[in-house]
């Protein structure tokens, strides 16, 4: 089971063998695309496994071919998997292996090159009613789109309490400006890196992960 970081207390690191071994795959220069893909899926569902481990769970009656029992079920809360376009697209999609009957929205944001913050581009959401909003994006570097995209959801009438960020990289200083703005959202990561240089990649990182995984440049 995940347990806090020593220095973040809202912060997971998963280090299951598993997704370390695939996300060091992921982190080489000469991986491909399609293999990147296919490795952000998967960790994205074995991520998904631990951070789901906080779902309310109930019982419901149901009856076996032997009895009636009280069977464990996830308790009214519906979930919406959102990713951050492009790159979340890619770990939504392991998401919604793990949890089929999501619903799904979508934040488009882009880094500016220079300013290095987020531009909104687009944004359709559920109905936030009774749902947990899971948010992913491979890369929380600078930590400004994550806090936007939750600034987006607080918009809609989504309170913090019902957001789960997932990450596969962080860069310490994300995870202290994320953690700065909305410091009760559980933030799920891969790995917590050294640090961003001077162009606000993180280090070591694995470059630009919209590109890596859409094959764009
Ligand atoms: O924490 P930050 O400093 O805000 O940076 C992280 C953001 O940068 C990347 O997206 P990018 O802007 O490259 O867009 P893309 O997914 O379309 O490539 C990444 O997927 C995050 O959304
Ligand atoms: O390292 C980084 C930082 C921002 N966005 C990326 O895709 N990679
Ligand atoms: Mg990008």
């Amino acid at each position: 089971m995940a347990t806090p970081h020593k220095d973040f207390p809202n912060l997971f690191v998963l280090d299951h063998p598993l997704i370390q071994h695939k996300l060091s795959i992921m982190r080489d220069k000469t991986t491909s695309t399609t293999q990147f893909r296919q490795l952000l899926k998967e960790i994205a569902l074995l991520m998904g496994y631990e951070l789901t481990r906080s779902l309310p769970m109930t019982t419901k009656e149901i009856e076996t071919p032997i009895t009636i029992f009280q069977a464990p079920t996830i308790a009214g809360k519906k979930v919406a998997v959102v990713p951050i376009l492009r790159a979340g697209l890619g770990m939504a999609d392991g998401l919604l292996d793990l949890i089929p009957a999501a619903r799904m929205g979508h934040i488009g944001l882009y880094r500016d090159h220079e300013t290095k913050r987020p531009v909104e581009y687009f944004v359709k959401l559920p109905d936030p009613e009774g749902r947990i909003f899971i948010l992913v994006d491979p890369m929380l570097a600078t930590g400004h789109s994550a806090s936007a995209a939750v600034d987006v959801l607080n918009k809609r009438g989504v309170s913090d309490d019902n957001i789960r960020f997932m990450a596969l990289v962080a860069a310490p200083e994300g995870v202290r400006v994320l953690s700065a703005a909305h410091p009760t959202i559980p933030v799920y990561v891969a790995a917590l890196d050294s640090h961003l240089n001077e162009n606000a990649y993180i280090v070591p990182g694995l470059g630009d992960a919209g590109d890596r995984l859409f094959g764009t440049k």
